[in-house]
Parts: C-alpha cells; structure tokens; sequence
C-alpha cells in the first residue's frame, strides 16, 4: 500500500523522512492525496480533496483548518501537542524581559542617537533614566490556559522568583500535576485580569474565547500592566488594547501577530508570529505529526487527534484490518458485525471508541476481506469512510 502526502507549507525533513519514500509519495502540489500535513496555511478557503483520510497540524493550533467540516467527512485532525512549548516559552520570557526592562524602546533610542565619543557616552547617560524597568521577583503573572504552553510558562516564572497565577477551567489531571506546587489558581479570567502585573494569553482560538480580552476587561487590569498574546490575534480585541494603551491602563502589549494598527505603535512589541520557529519546535512538530499520519495510514491508530477519538489496537498476528468511520449512534458495531459474519469473517480483536460525533472501530478478522464486506460496510447508514489496511501484522508479528 502506499499513501500520498501533500504539504502545504515547509515542513522539516526530520519530520518527513520518518514517511518511508518507498511508501509515500510526498510533494506540495498532488491531487488526490491520502493526508495532508500543514502548519499555519489557512485550509479554510481551500477545496480539501475527496481522497483526503487525514490532516496533521505540525504545531498546536488547528484553527486554520475546517474541523467541523473534516469530522462530517469523516477525516482526522491530528495536532502536536507540546511539541512546540518549550519554543513558546522561551518566546514569552523575552516578552518579560523585553516589557520589564523596556528594552525596545531603549534599543531604538540608542539606535537613534548620532553623536560621538564623549558626547555619546554622555547622552547614554543622560537619557537611561528614561527606560528604568522593574524587576520580575514579587511581581505576578497571571496565565490564561494552563495546558502545554501555559504550564511551562507558568513554571518558569515562578522559576524566576515572580508570583503566578493560573486559570483553566479546563485543566487536564497531567497538567495539573506538571504545575509548580506554588501557582495559585485563579477562579475567572476577570480574577486573574483584576491580580496580575503581566498576564500572558495561552488558550486556544475557539468561539468562546474569540475576543476573551475586551474593552472591559482590560478596565479590570492593573494600572501599567502589561499584555502578553502569544496564542492567536483573533483572542484580544486590538481597538480595545489600543485604547488601553493610549489611557495608561497598559504599558505594554507584546504579541506575536503584527497588524496594521499595532505596527509602529510605540507600546507594542509584535514579533512575525515566532513562537514555534526554532529548529527544534519545527523537527518535534514534523516528526510527531509525521509519527501520528503514519500509525493512523498504515495501522488505523490514532494518538492526538482533536476531532477523533484515542485508539489503539496492537495488531493480530496474521490477521487482516478494518477501519470503520461512522456517527457516534446506537447499534453500528452491531451491523458491523453482522456484515462481517455475514460473510464467514471471524473477529480476532475488535476496538470501538468515540468522541462526540464521531465513533470508530479497528476490526482485525481471521481471514482477507473481499471488496464485497467493504462495500457493504459502506453502504451501512452512519458510515462515513472504511479502509481495508490488509495484514497490518504480518511486520508486527
Ligand atoms: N505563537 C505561536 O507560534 C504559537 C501559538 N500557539 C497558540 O497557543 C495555543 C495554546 O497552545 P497549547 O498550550 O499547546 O495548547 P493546549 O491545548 O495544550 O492548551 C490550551 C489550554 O487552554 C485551556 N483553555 C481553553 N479555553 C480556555 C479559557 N476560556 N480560559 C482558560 N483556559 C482555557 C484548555 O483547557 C487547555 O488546557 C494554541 O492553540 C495556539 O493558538 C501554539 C504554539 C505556537
Ligand atoms: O503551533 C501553533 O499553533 C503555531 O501557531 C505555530 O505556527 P507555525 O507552525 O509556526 O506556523
């Protein structure tokens, strides 16, 4: 069998090489391919091919693709979670350090002078004081989303002596555990806002947290805080901060998406949306997404996917798999197993799971599936795609 994968942006070799060339056919332009690997392309104006089985973020954020539309289909989403944190974090710090230390607006003061040899040592001098910053310990940090970013965010500022608070209704137990043992938990974004000298953003671009900083929840801040976006743009109202700006409320907003409004502004710090551009976050990011494309096509397992449900099924010794898609509604693995037995096919290991609308079910029967059992699975209400993955251990066993 063999899959073809188009990219729709450049992603690292690392990733790519783990998709074996004798396999998979990869390359930016194909027309019907099997999978789709992306980073920040937007997918959502684009005609997404019939072939498609699944599409792998090689990063966190899947709101540059059509989830929705891809779970009625019946496609994949996979992300890599965690794969770029560590980036971001390290993004953040200096987002810190930049705003604390006013450093931009020092680095362009300097830039700027033209004077010489005394002269310059002594406007240096004389003009410092106009950049004088504060330091991070016993200032606090309010963090939005406490999931793999978040976390690493969180502990590193407590690492670096500051007072951090968290909110996240949403927490997951691991991270829970993850997080330093002294960052507070704050009950509401409007308690973290109204506690925080900086506050740094970490949730994902979802409907209920498009615009989550507004104009009146930037009131609540502290007088002279700082802002810190680098989740998604779309999240903070950008009128709204500028007008938190011009009023003193913010000293600075630091985000990693430039617009035409922020560019140039003064207060703004906006970087050209850096967070996971470092050589290790693109490999992680590549090799995990490339990882996770290739179990669900060759194997049917699926590990991070944010539309479909975690399953693995270690596969039978010289059985034959089946991948069945379909509505998460009453009696399918019933008719699925009947179709099966229906034609003499004897069940070795049978794995269903669902999430949300979505069910799944890896079959291995003893014996191959002729085309007839798949187009009868097909044809079952319900079943949104089936992939006959053949003896996938045979390799395994
Ligand atoms: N600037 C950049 O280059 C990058 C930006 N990102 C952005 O950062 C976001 C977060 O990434 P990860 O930490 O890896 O994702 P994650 O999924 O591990 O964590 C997100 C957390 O936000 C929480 N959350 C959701 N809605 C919330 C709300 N209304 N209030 C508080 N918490 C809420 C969730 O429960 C979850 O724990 C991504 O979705 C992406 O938009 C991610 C990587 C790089
Ligand atoms: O992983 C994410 O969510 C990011 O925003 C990183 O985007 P990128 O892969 O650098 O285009």
């Amino acid at each position: 069998m063999t899959f073809k994968v188009q990219t729709l942006n450049s992603i690292s070799s690392k990733g790519l090489d783990r998709l074996p060339r004798d396999k998979y056919e990869i390359a930016s332009e194909l027309s019907t391919p099997d999978a789709i690997i992306l980073r920040s392309h937007n997918m959502h104006d684009m005609a997404i091919p019939d072939t498609v089985r699944a599409i792998g973020r090689a990063g966190a954020g899947v709101n540059n693709i059509p989830v929705p539309d891809m779970t009625k289909r019946g496609v994949a989403v996979f992300n890599a979670p965690g794969a770029n944190a560590n980036a971001v974090k390290e993004l953040v710090l200096s987002g810190l350090l930049l705003s604390s230390r006013n450093l931009m607006s020092a680095w362009r003061y300097v830039e700027e002078l033209t004077s010489t040899g005394e002269e310059l040592k002594k406007e240096v001098e004389a003009g410092k004081k106009r950049f004088k910053g504060v330091e991070l310990p016993g200032r606090t940090l309010g963090v939005a989303g406490l999931g793999a970013i978040g976390v690493q965010v969180a502990n590193a500022a407590r690492d670096l002596g500051m007072s951090v608070l968290g909110f996240d209704p949403g927490i997951t137990v691991n991270n829970a555990w993850r997080l330093h043992a002294n960052v507070s938990q704050a009950l509401s974004v409007d308690e973290l806002l109204s506690r925080s000298d900086f506050v740094s953003l970490h949730v994902p671009l979802v409907d209920d947290t498009r615009g989550l900083i507004d104009a009146k929840r930037l009131k609540l801040m502290r007088k002279n805080a700082v802002l810190l976006n680098f989740s998604r743009a779309e999240i903070v109202d950008e009128d709204a901060v500028l007008g938190a700006l011009e009023s003193g409320r913010l000293h600075y907003y630091v985000c990693d998406f430039p617009s035409e409004k922020l560019r140039g502004h003064p207060s703004v710090i906006t970087l050209p949306h850096l967070g996971a551009s470092t050589d290790e976050a693109e490999d992680n990011s590549a090799m995990m997404i490339a990882d996770q494309l290739r179990d669900y096509l060759e194997v049917g397992n699926i590990r991070n996917s944010v539309n479909f449900p975690e399953a693995i099924m270690p596969p039978t010794a010289n059985a034959h798999r089946i991948v069945v898609v379909n509505h998460n509604v009453p009696n399918m693995v019933g008719q699925i197993s009947s179709t099966l037995a229906r034609h003499e096919l004897n069940i070795a290991d049978l794995l269903n799971k669902s999430k949300g609308e979505i069910a799944y079910t890896l079959v291995d029967v003893d014996s191959e599936a002729p085309e007839a059992v798949l187009d009868e699975l097909k044809a079952i209400e319900g079943v949104l795609c089936v992939r006959y993955l053949g003896a996938v251990g045979s390799e395994a066993a």
